[in-house]
């Protein structure tokens, strides 16, 4: 794919922090700065050397100076997009930021899409697909732990598991197909247990990285939880708790109603939202005051729920009501005010919800916190073992990709033994090898791969 035209964008949030960025990739990228960039030393760009930086103004056409700048010249093959890149630093502010944009585009460069460096590093073949990918999840991640998964998969983590798998699978196709197209070869068959531990081994790898699923998913995109239970019980303080010691990030949740906020609390490593309102933060009572109602909103959404029962008052009416309400959710009981007597009879929780854990704390003096962190985090994780390695799915195309893989080749495994004709195993590893190869984009339509790619922030 030979892509001949030469874009650009701001690649930094515009009209904040210091300095921005401007970055222009493309065969024109050198000549369209050069026109407009005036260094003192009246360096040409074409002559520097790549990855070298140059002091100087940006110039408009009546010779106005729009900017002082620095330059940053990249040149192909080794760059982002492996393509010519010049990166024009400016002040950070918006209008010299724009003018200068409009600059190049007059030049004839033209404004990229959302994702489109990327898509070019991903075209001109630098990066695959689930590298590329990566490069959104590098971005967008809320843990520590969800940025190393994020990063081993940039480096090839996932990209080298998945090729493996493809090679394996291409051997095996040549050589059944070598048996269907020159019979008289003689070429040796592989007998029935050889075909099938080779598939075999391969079902388990594929299997290897399904298990990883679940944890990926968790790590990378988190687990919405609600905290409920009737008024004063000690929700807030109990929310106040958990953010105090966890606290990661604190994001505005779009499209819901005013005043809506997340916390986002890192419990090894997993991004715990937990919905919150604005207000909070000036009166401890608000989510106290939500009240029942609202509980059994948040409750609806809610992956996790932690219901809080006042250790002090024994169970209510409205307490059994919950109780029952999250019978089917996963979720944890937490008797709170421990620091005063319990009235609170332990069998009836039993009886409602056998088996929940429960957890006693006295969230005013951040007491039973840890604990209640341990379970949460042995709860969502299934107590799954730590993978050390941290290649993990974390992507749903990528996992819908290997489940049809994965039973594919389970269709392979019967067809073999019901003694069916090698072209119908071929088929059938011809699909596995295609839903694989999806992964990294190796098989894969330009639909998708645009879709992809827009959900990207503009100048990535
Ligand atoms: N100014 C700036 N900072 C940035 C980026 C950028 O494009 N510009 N990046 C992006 O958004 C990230 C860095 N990513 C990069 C990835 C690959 C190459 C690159 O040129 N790779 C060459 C090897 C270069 C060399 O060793 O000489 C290659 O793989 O061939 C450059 C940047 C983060 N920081």
């Amino acid at each position: 794919m030979y892509i001949k035209d030469t874009i650009a964008a701001i690649s930094t949030a515009i009209g904040e922090g210091g300095i921005g960025i401007i970055r222009v990739s493309g065969p024109e990228s050198i000549q369209i700065v050069n026109n407009i960039f005036k260094s003192i030393k009246a360096k040409d760009l074409a002559d520097v050397d790549s990855y070298s930086a140059h002091y100087g103004h940006i110039v408009d056409t009546s010779g106005q100076v729009i900017d002082e700048v620095i330059t940053l010249v990249m040149k192909s093959p080794k760059t982002y997009t492996t393509e010519d890149i010049v990166e024009i630093n400016c002040h950070g502010g918006m209008v010299a930021l724009r003018k200068v944009l409009d600059l190049i585009l007059q030049q004839g460069a033209r404004l990229a899409d959302p994702g489109e460096f990327t898509k070019r590093a991903f075209l001109n073949g630098r990066i695959d697909l689930a590298q590329a990918e990566a490069i959104i999840d590098l971005i967008r991640s809320q843990t520590e732990t969800g940025l190393k998964v994020a990063v081993n998969q940039l480096e090839g983590g996932l990209s080298n598991k998945v090729k493996d798998i493809r090679q394996d699978l291409i051997k095996l196709l040549a050589h059944l197909e070598a048996t269907i197209d020159f019979p008289e070869d003689e070429i040796e068959e592989f007998n029935s247990e050889e075909l099938d531990g080779r598939i075999d081994g391969i079902i388990e790898r594929v299997e290897g990285l399904l298990k990883t699923s679940q944890r990926g998913k968790i790590l990378k995109e988190g687990i919405e939880t609600a905290i409920i239970g009737r008024p004063n019980v000690g929700k807030s303080s109990l929310l106040n708790s958990l953010v105090r010691e966890k606290r990661a990030i604190v994001t505005e949740v779009p499209g819901t109603t005013r005043d809506i906020i997340e916390e986002v609390i890192n419990i090894d490593g997993i991004p715990v939202k937990i919905i919150d309102t604005a207000g909070i933060r000036e009166t401890e009572d608000v989510v106290e005051r939500i009240g029942v109602e609202k509980s059994e909103e948040f409750l609806n959404r809610a992956d996790l729920v932690l219901l809080v029962l006042d250790g002090h008052q024994g169970i209510t009416s409205e307490d059994q009501k919950l109780m029952e309400a999250i019978k089917d959710k996963d979720g944890v009981i937490i008797v709170n005010k421990l620091d005063l007597d319990s009235k609170l009879d332990f069998n009836k929780i039993e009886d409602i919800l056998p088996g929940r854990p429960i957890v006693k704390t006295a969230a005013i003096e951040n007491k039973g916190i840890d604990k209640l962190e341990n379970v949460i985090s042995t709860l969502v994780l299934d107590g799954e073992v730590k993978n050390e390695d941290q290649t993990l799915i974390t992507n749903m195309r990528h996992k819908n990709a290997l489940d049809r893989a994965h039973q594919t080749l389970l269709d392979v495994k019967n067809t073999f033994k019901m003694n069916l004709p090698n072209d119908f195993i071929t088929i059938d590893l011809r699909a596995a090898l295609e839903a694989v190869g999806e992964i990294t984009g190796d098989t894969i339509g330009e639909d998708i791969i645009d879709q992809i790619f827009a959900d990207f922030c503009l100048g990535k």
